[in-house]
């Protein structure tokens, strides 16, 4: 399969194109820059000399369209549907990076982004590309909306317990951390060094914008309306997603019995590994893996979620996403 990325200079798309010039069913064959110099990729990813012979170009949507059947658009929420219907009209299959396509309600999209979406019927539309919950719904489709990561982090570690009926869908706290390439590599003043080094702060207290993509998601999974207080926390390190999540016990339990639900929920879906051990960000740096674990404490349910933001929570999934979408294996590319 031929594939694009729209915005490649950026850290999601380096990730991905790390992936794609490995996989066996695929060819990249056009990059985006708003640039106009048209830099070779290895210029702005230098860790990509001699593994991909392409420059990054400000082709038109409709010029990627000609060179890709199928475009990553790895750019940021609000420039990804600017992109995507004219992708779509000209016949390429999209996976989307951003969160444009994620919520299914435009109110909802434009109260938490602050933005009026300008594609709003394909919204409720399309399909949240969470595969260990949704894989049935991606073969075939057009339009891919993927997860985001601290999202995908949260919801892999609270789905089974909800879906099973073990905790209560409301009075869930998420206490998340991320490292700094999270927030991109176009710069910011809280990114900078002096600013995020040897410093641990939370930010978007109460209002950030994947509260309503963890509660969409898991009340559809619970059938009940899930409520969740997320705290996001930027810590000094590249990369890599730890969620310390708490909640009520529907009865109490042994942590063997809530293991085994757990277990249960995921065999067979090779991208979660439910532990023993307490997981580290570590443990799945670099991979496509989300590391869980469940224990009971004082009364309250605790939930150890990690993944690596840039793989398992951007450009790993998305290439589990073109697998299930293509008929390729589902692990093609990520092993
Ligand atoms: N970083 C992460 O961990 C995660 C990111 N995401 C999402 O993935 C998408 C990409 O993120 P990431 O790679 O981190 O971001 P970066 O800031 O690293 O890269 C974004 C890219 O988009 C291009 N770009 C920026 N603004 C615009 C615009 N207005 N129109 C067109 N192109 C633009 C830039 O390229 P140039 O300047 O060369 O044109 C740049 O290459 C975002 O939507 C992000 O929210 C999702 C999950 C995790
Ligand atoms: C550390 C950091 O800044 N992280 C980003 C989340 C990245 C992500 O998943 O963003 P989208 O939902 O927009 O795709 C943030 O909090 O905005």
């Amino acid at each position: 399969m031929r594939v694009g990325v729209l915005g490649a200079t950026g850290y999601t798309a380096l990730e991905l194109l790390k992936i794609l010039v490995r996989h066996p069913d695929v060819e990249v064959t056009g990059l985006t820059t708003r640039q106009e110099h048209t830099p070779h990729v290895s210029e702005v990813h230098p860790s990509l000399t001699g593994r991909l012979d392409l420059k990054c170009e400000d082709l038109r949507t409709a010029e990627l369209a000609e060179r890709a059947e199928l475009v990553f658009c790895a750019v940021p929420h609000g420039a990804a549907m600017a992109a995507v219907p004219e992708l779509l009209e000209a016949g390429c299959k999209v996976i989307d990076l951003s969160a444009d396509y994620r919520l299914s309600d435009p109110a909802v999209y434009e109260s938490w982004y602050g933005l009026v979406h300008t594609d709003p019927t394909r919204l409720g539309t399309t399909v949240y590309g969470l595969p260990e919950l949704f894989a049935d719904d991606i073969p075939g489709k057009d339009l891919i909306a993927n997860p985001g990561c601290y999202t995908s982090t949260s919801i892999l570690g609270l789905a089974p317990l909800l879906a099973e009926g073990l905790i209560e869908p409301t009075g869930i706290i998420i206490d998340a951390k991320s490292g700094v390439s999270g927030a991109g590599r176009t710069p910011k003043m809280t990114t900078l060094y002096p600013e995020c080094n040897e410093s641990i702060s939370a930010y978007a207290v109460g209002r950030h914008r994947h509260t309503p993509e963890i509660e969409q998601v898991l009340s559809k999974v619970s059938g009940k309306s899930v409520e969740v207080l997320f705290t996001p926390h930027l810590v000094p390190m590249d990369r890599g997603i730890l969620a310390t999540m708490y909640a009520t016990p529907t009865e109490q339990r042994s942590d063997d019995d809530l293991l085994e639900a757990m277990r249960n929920y995921y065999r067979g879906k090779p991208f979660v590994r439910v532990v023993d051990r307490l997981p580290a960000t570590k443990d799945v740096s670099g991979t496509n893996f989300c590391d869980v674990t469940v224990r009971q404490c004082r009364g309250k349910v605790l939930v150890l979620s990690v993944t690596d933001n840039l793989i398992k929570g951007a450009s790993g999934v998305a290439v589990q996403n073109l697998n299930l979408l293509a008929g390729f294996d589902e692990t093609a590319g990520l092993l």
